[in-house]
């Protein structure tokens, strides 16, 4: 992959865009403005390890409350019947969002970081910078719901979405343009777990289109392990749901920019719409960052073991971490590890179903990022709304397991998914152990054999 590690072109960040001028300066002026939310902590805040910062907070309640207060109030009073004050309203503005938003800000390096109320909302926030006529490119491995919300403005809202392998330098050059506003990828993808070279697709993004925007879905991995305004985007997202919170108990979209102007585009959307997300929340994914990276660090060692055993036993497993990945080293040039999320393939869409079935220890469940472990089929589940047709255009393969690793016994997941790799028939048993059958397994021999059940 040529370019990896290319420093980020000093362009990628600081500069107002057209995008970023796209809401006229009336728009943002006067009382569309809530009276003053306080503005998130820039850069400069970081002042230790990031293993630090993801725990301190200082206090900035009248108690020295330890723990953040949840502001639950719509509403905030006013020094004067003109106004006054630093709240006036929860859509506006909540001191417990903003705490979390500077604590964000801080762990991401970021000079603005702000909340919303899911992931795709943290999407739609961004996509209402695109004009009629815009085009957008973007990957062929994207998740579900990225790629529904893109469907509907390319259907809906004369927006042009290109969708190529971003693995590919030149293919996403190909489609690049002066009419490119916003280049928008997935490193890893989901499911494929592809790996994109985010220096290098910026930078061929900003010279065929200066103001182009480059925004990068940090899902899959969270701000402990790719911090991707540090390698040449201009915008960062990512579903709190997923390894922020780490306990599935809330939604969450993350956006964190180093251009002050475009994080005031965002908020004016995010003010105007009312997707802020609600101090409770707040509360709660504050709470999940701290212990980030505990949780993170022990589910990617499980991960690891994980796909090392599959891998072992002869199935063709996708995992950044394994060196057999064609990005292996690709990926640790831009991220601090591979994350927790695996997938491979039986070569059989029943049998994958068996699997799934199967498990006991492993949930039946979309999302990934808990500290529990889950499986999945994304082509049923996760990914169902992109329809067959395109996932068969785009090499989804339909019998692809999805693997959520989460913080238990190590052994008892393998213990657990070998007995239904065994009972699904995925595999065969012989006195050495079991191997993989079919068209999963990463030798040619046996192909296209149909495995039976052992149950
Ligand atoms: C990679 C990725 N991005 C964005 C989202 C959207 O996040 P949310 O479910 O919080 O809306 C998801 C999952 O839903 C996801 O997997
Ligand atoms: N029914 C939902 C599916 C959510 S998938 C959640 C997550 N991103 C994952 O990849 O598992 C929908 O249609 O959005």
């Amino acid at each position: 992959m040529s370019g990896s590690g290319t420093p980020p072109s000093p362009s990628a960040r600081g500069k107002a865009t057209a995008l970023s001028k796209a809401l006229s300066k009336a728009d943002l002026d006067g009382h569309d403005l809530p009276p003053s939310p306080a503005p998130s902590s820039p850069r400069s805040g970081k002042r230790y390890a990031l293993a630090t910062e993801l725990v301190y907070t200082d206090s900035t309640d009248q108690y020295n409350a330890s723990s953040v207060p949840i502001y639950q109030s719509a509403t905030f009073k006013q020094t004067s019947g003109g106004g006054g004050g630093e709240y006036d309203y929860t859509r506006s503005g909540n001191p417990t969002r903003t705490h979390l938003e500077r604590h964000l800000a801080k762990i991401m390096s970021a000079e603005r970081a702000l909340v919303v109320s899911s992931g795709m909302g943290a999407l739609d926030v961004i996509t209402r910078l695109l004009r009629p006529g815009d085009e957008v490119v973007t990957g062929d491995d994207l998740y579900g719901g990225t790629n529904r919300l893109l469907k509907y403005l390319a259907t809906n809202g004369e927006i042009i979405v290109h969708h190529v392998d971003t693995t590919t330098p030149s293919a996403v050059a190909s489609v690049l343009s002066r009419k490119t506003a916003m280049v928008l990828l997935e490193t890893p993808t989901n499911p494929l777990i592809k790996i994109v070279d985010i220096p290098t697709i910026a930078s061929l993004a900003h010279a065929a289109n200066p103001t182009a925007l480059v925004a990068v879905d940090n899902t899959m991995l969270s701000p402990l392990l790719q911090n991707p305004l540090d390698l040449g985007a201009d915008i960062v997202y990512e579903s709190g749901t997923k390894y922020l919170s780490g306990h599935h108990d809330l939604m969450a979209g993350v956006l964190a920019v180093n251009d002050s102007k475009l994080g005031d585009k965002l908020y004016f959307t995010i003010n105007a719409t009312g997707c802020g997300l609600a101090p409770f929340d707040s509360w709660l994914l504050l709470r999940g960052i701290k212990t980030l990276k505990v949780r993170l660090e022990q589910q990617q060692s499980n991960a690891q073991r994980i796909a090392e055993f599959l891998e072992a036993h002869g199935f063709r497993v996708r995992y950044p971490g394994l060196k057999s990945h064609p990005q292996h080293a690709l990926h640790n040039s831009m991220a601090r590890g591979a994350g927790a999320v695996l997938s491979f393939e039986t070569g059989d869409v029943t049998v994958s179903e068996r699997v799934v079935e199967a498990a006991r220890l492993w949930a039946i469940s979309v999302s990934f990022g808990c500290v529990n472990s889950l499986i999945s089929m994304p082509c049923r589940m996760s990914h169902a709304s992109i329809d067959q047709k395109t996932r068969k255009e785009r090499k989804m393969p339909e019998d692809i397991i999805r693997l959520c690793v989460g913080i238990e016994d190590c052994d008892d997941l393998i213990d657990d998914l070998s007995r239904a790799l065994v009972q699904a028939g995925a595999v065969n048993v012989t006195l050495d152990g079991f191997h993989a059958v079919g068209k999963g397994r990463v030798s040619g021999e046996g192909e296209g054999e149909v495995p039976s059940s052992s149950s």
